[in-house]
């Protein structure tokens, strides 16, 4: 039986005017790979953040294993929910194992600070921890780099050990933010081996990816964000068969399209506008057109010192143009 891991209900987040995701109903259920794509632009950071307590939902609510959680980054993976991100973020100048020490703070007595200090609690935990991050770095494939800095990985191994350090939290959900992004198709295939192998040890995982042929081969269900909302969801036979995906992806307009009533108010406006000169041209014809070319020529100059008006900059130039 599935039962849910993540529940996110009715999420929406508004920057300002803007609203990045709307009244989004997304679940994860345990023993799920997840797949959440879209244009760029669509949301899914932003629906990342939401679901990570990096940022607090304008509205709706997300749950983990049937608690809503507390909008706060450290109490959302204490509670069981681990991240990778877009930029990778290692500790440069640490070792490998390190990094991979630093992500069990959560799991041990000692803090961050003691973790990052290297204070003699920590040398104990570590002890402890050791053993556990060793097993991490074998599974990642990098237990033989234990010592090297993160900075001197190569690119593929960096995201590697990304992933090792949100593992050392033991969460039973791991959300990825573009985990091949700047990958080979060698890296690639090996990153999709490794999200098989860690969804076997029991961990759901939430990924957002552009490489379609990654997330078709190895999602159980792919959600699609366009312009915030959820467009479609299913599995990759029934979104890769969607049109509106095409057409989103493309940039075409299809019905339903959440951008669909913006675009008919702009066509709206422009036909108006063309209407609107149509008229003013027939109007010409009939009454004498010298006049009116006048009018016309003391309307554009109003216009033009309207806008230099209301910009400093272009006042200045349109000045120093008359003076000229
Ligand atoms: N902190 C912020 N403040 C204001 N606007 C933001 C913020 N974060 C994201 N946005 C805007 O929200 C929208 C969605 O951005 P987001 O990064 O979530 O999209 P995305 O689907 O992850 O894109 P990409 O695939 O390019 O990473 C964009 O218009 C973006 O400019």
């Amino acid at each position: 039986m599935t039962t849910p891991v993540l529940e996110a209900r009715d999420v929406t987040m508004r920057f300002g005017g803007l609203t990045a995701v709307r009244s989004v109903d997304f679940t994860v259920n345990s023993g799920e790979i997840v797949g959440l794509i879209g244009p760029n632009g669509a949301g899914k950071t932003t629906f990342f953040n939401c679901l990570t307590g990096l940022y607090v939902p304008t509205e709706g609510t997300v749950a983990y294993q049937g608690k809503v959680l507390p909008p706060k980054p450290h109490l959302v993976t204490q509670a069981g929910i681990a991240r990778t991100f877009q930029n990778i973020r290692l500790f440069a100048n640490m070792t490998v194992l390190e990094n991979v020490l630093v992500g069990r703070h959560t799991r041990t007595k000692e803090g961050l600070w003691s973790a990052l200090l290297r204070g003699p609690g920590f040398r104990k935990a570590e002890r402890d921890s050791e053993a556990k991050a060793m097993e991490l770095l074998a599974f990642v494939g990098l237990d033989a780099k234990r010592d090297h800095l993160a900075r001197n990985l190569p690119y593929g191994e960096q995201r590697k050990l990304e992933i090792a350090r949100a593992l050392a939290s033991e969460p039973g959900l791991l959300l990825l933010d573009e985990p091949t992004a700047g990958m080979n198709p060698q890296e690639t295939r090996t990153t999709e081996e490794l999200v098989f192998a860690i969804r076997d040890k029991g961990i759901a995982v939430l990924v957002i990816e552009h490489d379609m042929r990654f997330i078709f081969n190895l999602c159980d269900r792919v959600a699609v964000l366009v312009q915030g909302e959820k467009l479609v969801e299913g599995t990759s036979d029934v979104v890769q068969a969607d049109e509106r995906v095409v057409a989103a992806y493309l940039g075409e307009p299809f019905e339903g399209d959440p951008g669909e009533a913006e675009a008919a108010e702009v066509e709206a406006a422009e036909a108006a506008a063309e209407t609107a000169d149509a008229d003013d041209t027939a109007d010409a014809d009939d009454s004498g057109a010298a006049d009116d070319i006048a009018d016309s020529d003391s309307r554009s100059d109003a216009d033009t010192s309207g806008v230099a008006d209301s910009t400093g900059e272009e006042n200045d130039s349109t000045t120093k143009g008359e003076a000229q």
